[in-house]
């Protein structure tokens, strides 16, 4: 059996005139300046891409960018999704503007594996000092402005005589060796970088795989996400894929594609369109991204900087508000400035729709007006690539995007549930938004363990909202019997009508059928009246009020001072409340400071039954995941359970008390 080709795909970089067209045709024979423009002129100014066989089993495909300056924006279309550099600095004038930048370009790119040709070496004549001298000068800028290569092979070489290019191509075999493997399982995600038409077959669309992988066997079918404005997305059907220059079934991610498609001209295309599936990519007026403003850059960025953003293989301008910091938990500040050498999550709006999705590396450059000319001078990772609309939001934005940012997707998940609230949202809408398209299996656990309610049409609402709408529905309800005492009850329009804020009406429907199930309402003939099971007779109005608080803030329950200041109380009336509510039987005692409403309580103590059922034991950090009670919580919650011989304690965990199966 032939042993598999490795795909590596290989992105030039470096200053312009330093010699990349030159090196890549020393290399594999073709000229990547194909333009009459690039002919004439000496320079690249569009990508160019070759085939390089490197040796047995590894075949790369390079893209040669342009040095100039005026072409950075093209050099990201073509760094992007590029499993390694190849930095190519001229010897004789050493490390240059452009160098610098496509530096800089890496880094933000992620770029984390890299080659450096040190080409024209035949110009030094052998003068082994001037290229130690210009090697070290390479060495110093790999290490400032681009760390994470700090380490790579830096390769004296001439593209005229040939020297070193034996040695190029072993440093470039020994980093394609190291690379890391693509994710096949995500979507498939190509940001086209052309478009053509090829006689006999039509319209082609290239670009590098970045995730995923293309077939088209089961399924011929594409989604294009476009670029720029009044610009649809597509279904598109693709007749044949193209891997190497010949026809393949199915391609893998990393490797250069073309896929030929049907029913579409070239001309309703265009570089910086994305072809997809599912719902993993989106064109959205404005993301989120944790950004690092680059050390170098001279502005400091604040609400209303303009910049240009690069995405993929396509760039528009845009409008940067940076909301706060990724660590922490405070509130977004009114407004916020960025200094050069700092990271923040910033909300970025676009001028034109971008195809965006989660994990995406993006590129900011400023520029005075000018797009040509300008500095790289920041750039991040997307982590909402559609925030919730409207104003006001700078806090809730900064909350998920905390979230999103993080690693553990059980977190993201429940963040968007969160931040959905009465609206639910849409399994779709999740899959965008986290960027997990294998992200059932956590959204069923969530289900399961009672944080979230599936709704129909896989829609989803955080479980805490429907305690919430219950007891809102019973506050319409009561109000109803005391201005109506003369009628029966009220309809279901009625009812529903009365609840506060936005609600969906799958959760509105489910909140109604939750406070039924829980006798809070019941329904007599066609009205819904007050349940007759009160929950807890005989309270005072001050005692529902305090109550209500419990029940809306779930395992985070107020302190008393925020019992005080929410229910206009004094200290002492506000721990009688809390006294009688706990006689009641409404709220559960668990510590000097901790009371949970009646439902709470029981919801957890569910939550560490059915964990106790499945597994021996059960520790702080696992009670905490499983409940979402916080730190200052969980350990006398513990003791609590210990106290109801439902657990005990054995050293540092807690394994089943007497009482746990009893009732
Ligand atoms: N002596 C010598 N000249 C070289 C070598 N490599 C490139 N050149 C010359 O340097 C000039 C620029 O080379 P290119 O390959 O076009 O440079 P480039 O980096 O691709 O330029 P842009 O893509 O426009 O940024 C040409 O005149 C080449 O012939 C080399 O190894 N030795």
């Amino acid at each position: 059996m032939a042993k598999p080709v490795r795909d590596l795909v290989l992105g030039t970089a470096g200053h312009i005139d330093h010699g990349k067209t030159a090196l890549v045709r020393a290399l594999t024979g073709v000229d990547t300046d194909r333009l009459p423009e690039e002919k004439r002129r000496g320079i690249t100014i569009d990508l160019g891409f070759a085939a390089w066989q490197v040796g047995p089993g590894l075949q790369a495909s390079i893209v040669d960018v342009p040095g100039h300056e005026a072409f950075v924006r093209t050099m990201v279309a073509g760094a992007g999704g590029v499993d390694a550099v190849l930095l190519v600095v001229s010897a004789e004038e050493g490390v240059m503007p452009q160098t610098r930048e496509h530096l800089l370009v890496c880094r933000l790119l992620g770029i984390t594996h890299a080659v450096v040709a040190l080409t024209k070496i035949d110009r030094l004549h052998g003068d082994a000092e001037a290229i130690a001298l210009a090697e070290a000068d390479v060495r110093a800028a790999l290490a400032d402005l681009a760390p994470a290569l700090g380490s790579a092979a830096i390769v004296p070489c001439s593209a005229h005589s040939g020297a070193g290019l034996p040695e190029l191509t072993a440093a470039v075999r020994r980093v394609a060796a190291q690379l890391p493997v693509r994710p096949l399982r995500d979507r498939p995600i190509l940001p086209v970088d052309r478009c053509f038409v090829l006689k006999g077959h039509g319209t082609v669309v290239t670009g590098t795989l970045l995730s995923g992988q293309l077939e088209i066997a089961a399924d011929p079918h594409f989604t294009l996400v476009p670029t720029g404005p009044d610009r649809p997305v597509r279904e598109l059907r693709a007749r044949a894929l193209h891997v190497r220059g010949a026809a393949a079934p199915r391609i893998p991610a990393g490797a250069r594609a073309a896929v030929n498609l049907g029913g579409v001209a070239v001309g309703e295309l265009a570089r910086g369109d994305v072809l997809t599936r599912g719902h993993r990519v989106v064109a959205g007026d404005a993301v989120h991204a944790l950004l690092e403003h680059l050390p170098h850059d001279p502005r400091t960025w604040r609400s209303g900087t303009s910049v240009q953003v690069c995405a993929g293989t396509a760039h528009t301008t845009g409008r940067l508000d940076p909301l706060g910091p990724l660590a922490g938990n405070e509130d977004a500040p009114k407004t916020m400035s960025l200094a050069p050498g700092t990271s923040a999550l910033v909300r970025i709006r676009l001028d034109t729709p971008l195809p965006t999705w989660h994990g995406q590396r993006i590129v900011l450059r400023s520029h005075g007006g000018d797009l040509a000319h300008g500095h790289t001078c920041g750039g991040g990772v997307v982590v909402d690539p559609r925030p919730r609309p409207g104003r006001g939001q700078r806090s809730r934005w900064l909350r998920v995007a905390r979230a999103l940012a993080g690693a553990e997707l059980r977190a993201r998940l429940a963040a968007l549930l969160a931040d959905a609230g009465a609206l639910a949202i849409s399994r779709d809408e999740l899959e965008l938004r986290s960027g997990a398209p294998d992200l059932d299996a956590v959204l069923s656990d969530m289900v399961q363990s009672s944080d979230a309610v599936r709704l129909g049409d896989s829609r989803h609402v955080a479980a805490a909202v429907l305690p919430e709408l219950a007891a809102a529905a019973v506050t319409v309800a009561d109000r109803f019997h005391a201005a109506h005492p003369d009628r029966p009850g009220l309809s279901r329009a009625a009812l529903l009508g009365g609840l506060p804020g936005r609600v969906a009406p799958d959760v509105a429907a489910a909140a109604l059928d939750h406070a039924l199930r829980r006798g809070l309402l019941e329904l007599r003939g066609d009205v819904l009246v007050r349940g007759g099971t009160e929950p807890t007779p005989g309270l005072s109005p001050v005692g529902h009020k305090v109550l209500d608080l419990y029940v809306r803030a779930g395992v985070a329950p107020p302190t008393l001072k925020e019992v005080q200041a929410a229910a206009n109380l004094t200290e002492r009336q506000a721990l009688d409340a809390l006294t009688a509510l706990q006689k009641a039987g409404a709220l559960v005692r668990v510590s000097a400071d901790l009371s949970l409403a009646r439902e709470h309580h029981a919801a957890l103590v569910d939550k560490v039954r059915s964990h106790l059922g499945a597994s021996p034991q059960i520790d702080v950090q696992t009670l905490k995941g499983l409940t979402g009670l916080s730190r200052k919580f969980v350990v006398p919650f513990l003791e609590h359970l210990d106290r109801l011989g439902l657990t005990r304690r054995q050293g540092e965990v807690r394994v089943a008390g007497p009482k746990l199966h009893a009732g």
